[in-house]
């Protein structure tokens, strides 16, 4: 054991009384977990940091988030069932515990059958597989198990575990009761489930009741391990610390309560026989009388096998304000992380701990159309599955099916059909912490309180990581047509690319497409796209293709590079259709200590579309690749040397050559950006002749 543990302080408060009673009954290890308040927090802190990166901590399950199983033959009214109120079940079902990796769960399109079932009871979810019956416990010591009734060793983690939830708890109020109640049963569950986020959720509103000091101290305590959320990723400790703002779960709750047939036949922790005796200090013995009057009522309301409650209709086992459910599945709520034109996103966490985004349209009172367009964003989701960087869709629902129908399909029939007006569409994805609009104020805060300029490195990092995810879906045939520094989502250090929600497929050989309507964000939106379909001065008709796209990332570079889009300064939407769709307008650009970074932005903001570079181009630009430096004397000739059996790469060589060794006429900065214009294309053709002879 770590020594700081064993070094806990006796416990002499009455905020203790719920751990004190659970250790009275593992007598080896109360000493271990005797702390008065303050202390007790540190040392519990201490620990959970210690401890809570560990791979036992991403497996524990956050039982709020589960909600009794039902049995599917039978009414809600019929959840009661003695045989899962059975403890020595709880680590039958342990055993079951499904750990799987967030899996893709096939999206069943209808009358597939309710996965509801499925979903663990909540003492299934508590459990670990190290508490399991299989133990085969040749060493008892603490915990006992409840199949087999022996003791159990606690390993650390797990004590860290016991201090920290009996900890929060001793400073919950009545609010704890509901949880207590699903303990009853099982002593063994205070030990495994960790429940820091609701704890420390109730433990906010026991505060008030608190004196001052020890209030502020709690408070600062726990604050303390809340910090980064957003930005720690999607662990389980993670989770545990983030989701301090998720709502209780009441119903939750009320599904844990359901499920206790008779709570007489269990005793309450606290009135555990090993405190018999002990008179109950206050706290506990408010929460045991109100644990019990929960109780009779739960029973009272819940009588098991009651034929009135047979023949009740099937009730919600759920609670739609706290939890999402995509195909059965519960989602718990976390907070809402943004909403964009057409949906609302909320971070969430799936019952095995895993965060995830979870995207909700609505569909009611959108014509046929739009939905059909909402829901073509999972199918180019679905096709982009497995692509590094395409933020992932875990699961989807549309309630809809004969809409979902439609478009798996790819046909349209209904189009003038209705959507069903409580129609939704849910995407569980890949959560994202934090997306490129929010890291460019925050990098161009830093930047505005000091003289420096923005660190090419980073630029170069980010830029190439956004040419790669717009290469995955041009490759795929995909126009996104929304590109914008919003829409790229840093995951685990990578940006992905998000929202296809106006993305359109490629459909034939052609390498435009033409588009039903102007879309996109204005300030990134490309001069055809607010043109589509119109007729050019050629009368040929005007479509939007990759090229749109290149305009886009043209504007986001140009944002990375000064802090503003290239036409910030046209506030109004006339003002910028005005300037964009000019095409004699010219874009204004600051100097740059690289002039690559400026011939990379105007390749892609070329107002002909025809002139922008593509993606395979842009990757190797200068600015990514720079050239071997000048200094190198042999470095042309190097060139010169490896492209000799290539007739029109030697030419260029030479021509390259030539603006080297001999860059006349630079006598102002256009006339250098100018020369270095035509180093650049020149780079860039030598490379593809050098590639393509490689490939032959
Ligand atoms: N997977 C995710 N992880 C984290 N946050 C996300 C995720 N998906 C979306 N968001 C957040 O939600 C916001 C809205 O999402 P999204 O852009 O997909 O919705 P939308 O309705 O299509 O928006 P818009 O009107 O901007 O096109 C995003 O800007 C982003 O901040």
């Amino acid at each position: 054991m770590d020594s700081r543990e064993a070094n806990l302080p006796a416990d002499h408060n009455h905020d203790s009384n719920l751990y004190r009673s659970f250790n009275a009954s593992t007598s080896s290890s109360s000493s271990s977990f005797t702390s008065s308040p303050p202390d007790f927090l540190r040392n519990v802190q201490a620990a959970f940091k210690r401890h809570r990166m560990m791979p036992q901590l991403n497996n524990l399950q956050p039982r709020r988030l589960v909600a009794r199983r039902q049995e599917p033959s039978r009414s809600s009214a019929s959840i009661l069932d003695s045989k899962e109120d059975d403890s020595h079940d709880v680590s039958v079902k342990q055993t079951t515990v499904n750990h799987e990796p967030a899996s893709v769960t096939p999206p069943s399109i209808s009358g597939t059958p309710t996965e509801e079932d499925k979903f663990k009871p909540i003492d299934a979810q508590r459990c670990q597989p190290s508490f399991n019956c299989d133990c085969k416990n040749s060493n008892p010591v603490d915990f006992p198990c409840l199949k087999c009734k022996q003791a159990l060793p606690v390993d650390t983690p797990k004590k860290v575990q016991f201090a920290l939830e009996n900890n929060a708890r001793s400073h919950m109020g009545s609010l704890a009761l509901t949880e207590m109640e699903c303990d009853l049963n099982n002593q063994l569950d205070v030990v495994t489930a960790l429940n820091h986020d609701q704890n420390v959720h109730k433990l906010d509103s026991d505060l008030t009741s608190r004196p001052n000091d020890e209030r502020n101290y709690i408070q600062s305590d726990f604050s303390h391990q809340m910090t980064p959320s957003s930005n720690l990723g999607s662990n389980c400790a993670t989770t545990l610390l983030n989701s301090v703002h998720a709502p209780m779960v009441n119903s939750t709750t009320h599904s844990c309560l359901e499920n206790k047939s008779d709570l007489k036949d269990h005793p309450l922790p606290v009135a555990d026989k090993s405190t018999k005796g002990d008179p109950l200090p206050g706290d506990a013995m408010d929460l045991q009388n109100d644990v019990k009057s929960v109780t009779l009522k739960s029973v009272k309301h819940e009588k098991p096998g009651s034929k009135k409650d047979a023949s009740a209709p099937r009730k919600r086992n759920y609670d739609p304000d706290l939890f999402f459910k995509v195909n059965s599945k519960l989602y718990q709520r976390l907070g809402k992380i943004g909403s964009g034109g057409s949906s609302e996103v909320h971070k969430v966490i799936s019952q095995d701990c895993t965060i995830y985004a979870l995207k909700k349209i609505k569909l009611k009172s959108r014509d046929y159309a739009t939905a059909y367009g909402f829901c073509q964003e999972i199918e180019y989701l679905n096709k982009l599955k497995g692509k590094d960087h395409i933020i992932q869709l875990i699961d989807y629902e549309v309630t809809d099916k004969a809409l979902l129908k439609e478009v798996m399909s790819g046909s349209m029939s209904n189009k003038d059909g209705r959507v069903k007006d409580d129609g939704c569409i849910y995407m569980v994805l890949e959560y994202g912490e934090i997306d490129l609009a929010h890291m460019l104020s925050q990098k161009w805060r830093e930047l505005d309180s000091t003289t420096s300029t923005i660190d090419e490195n980073w630029l170069r990092f980010y830029w190439q990581q956004i040419l790669l995810a717009v290469k995955t879906i041009h490759e795929e045939r995909i126009v996104h047509s929304d590109l914008k520094p919003a829409n790229f989502l840093l995951v685990r250090g990578s940006l992905k690319l998000i929202d296809f929600g106006i993305a359109k497929a490629i459909l034939s050989d052609t390498t435009n497409i033409q588009r039903d309507s102007q879309v996109g964000t204005l300030s990134y939106m490309s001069p055809e796209a607010f043109m589509c379909n119109e007729t050019d001065a050629d009368g040929n008709t005007i479509k939007c293709g990759r090229p749109s796209d290149i305009w886009s990332l043209g504007c986001i570079l140009y944002q990375m590079v000064y802090g503003k889009t290239p036409f910030a300064d046209y506030t109004t939407f006339w003002a910028k259709f005005k300037v964009i769709t000019d095409p004699n307008h010219e874009i204004h650009y600051e100097q740059s200590s690289n002039p690559w970074l400026l011939d990379l932005i105007k390749n892609c903001l070329a107002w002909d579309r025809k002139k922008r570079w593509t993606i395979p181009q842009l990757l190797q630009h200068p600015f990514l690749v720079p050239p071997i430096p000048d200094e190198n004397p042999n470095f042309i000739q190097i060139l010169s040397d490896s492209c000799r059996d290539d007739l029109k790469a030697t030419i260029l060589c030479s021509r390259l050559r030539e603006l080297v060794t001999d860059p006349t006429g630079l006598t102002s900065v256009d006339e250098t950006c100018k020369l270095l214009d035509e180093m650049s294309r020149l780079c860039i053709q030598l490379k593809e002749r050098l590639g393509n002879s490689e490939r032959d």
